[in-house]
């Protein structure tokens, strides 16, 4: 059996006359860690929307858990295993903490056609059980999202993540709004996945960051993919080579 949990070949996303993303070839194998790392407007994340389905990739494919996958949407995606922290955290404002969590998956007491009542007690448990896990300290699970810092928002969307049995875990961008503690707590999470063998791409503009946390960087530059790493045998310098393009493709041209 292949130990590779994701593959792409080709993929590609164009918008319009922007070609945000070009001919991106990526393996992620079974319990690997890999950081996505590039400039602003370099394609990250519109990488991680084709893989996501958040949008639907102009060419190439897409291979997960074994199979070649076309998910209709991100909806589809999470069902197959992946979870997914956007940069714009996907969050209802209205609900609390439980709801939050379980948003799409909700536990039930009984579902008779239309009529259905959710398993509160259930929910709330198994959120401060995941809470705790991830380390996450929500004062007041019981409130609204609406009144939360942006950094507990942030704790909330990853303990998410974390929380549920997944095949593969993506985050983008995590940390970038958070302060020193929270920053500390969501690399703790990520620790733990890496302990417990579930697959992530982590995509970071925190160099210091993607060198604690992961095995293996890769590198985007102008919508390619221009270097994939490991991390002991490269160096920040190194990676801001090839983030600058003093190194990889079209280096030779751009700085003849
Ligand atoms: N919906 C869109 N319509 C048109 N162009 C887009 C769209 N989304 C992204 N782009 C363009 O595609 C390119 C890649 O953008 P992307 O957001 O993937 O970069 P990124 O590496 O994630 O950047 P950042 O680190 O700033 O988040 C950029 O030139 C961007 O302007």
């Amino acid at each position: 059996m292949s130990d590779i949990i994701l593959e792409t070949r080709g993929l590609t996303k164009r918008y319009g006359g922007v070609h945000a993303l070009e001919d991106a070839n990526f393996v992620l194998r079974k319990g690997e860690h890999i950081a996505v790392v590039g400039d602003n407007g370099a394609g990250k994340s519109t990488f991680v929307r084709q893989i996501t389905a958040v949008e639907q990739k102009s060419g190439g494919q897409v291979f997960f858990d074994g199979r070649e996958v076309n998910f209709s949407g991100p909806l589809e995606a999470r069902e197959s295993g992946i979870e997914t922290v956007f940069q714009t955290l996907a969050l209802a404002d209205d609900l609390d903490v439980p709801s939050n969590l379980f948003l799409g998956r909700e536990l039930f007491k009984f579902r008779l056609g239309p009529f259905s009542v959710l398993d509160r007690k259930t929910m709330r448990e198994r959120t401060l059980e995941a809470l705790k896990t991830t380390a996450v300290k929500i004062p007041n699970v019981d409130n609204p999202i609406r009144n939360m810092s942006g950094g507990q928002r942030q704790c909330v969307s990853i303990a998410r993540t974390a929380a549920f049995a997944s095949k593969l875990v993506i985050m983008d961008e995590p940390t970038a709004a958070l302060g020193v503690q929270e920053t500390a707590q969501v690399e703790n999470i990520i620790r733990g996945l890496k302990e417990r063998g579930v697959p992530l791409i982590l995509v970071s503009h925190n160099l210091r960051q993607v060198f604690d946390l992961v095995d293996r960087i890769v590198v985007f530059r102008r919508g390619r993919i221009v270097a994939s790493l490991n991390k002991d045998e490269t160096d920040g310098n190194d990676i801001v080579s090839y983030i600058t393009g003093v190194k990889g493709i079209g280096a030779e041209a751009s700085h003849a």
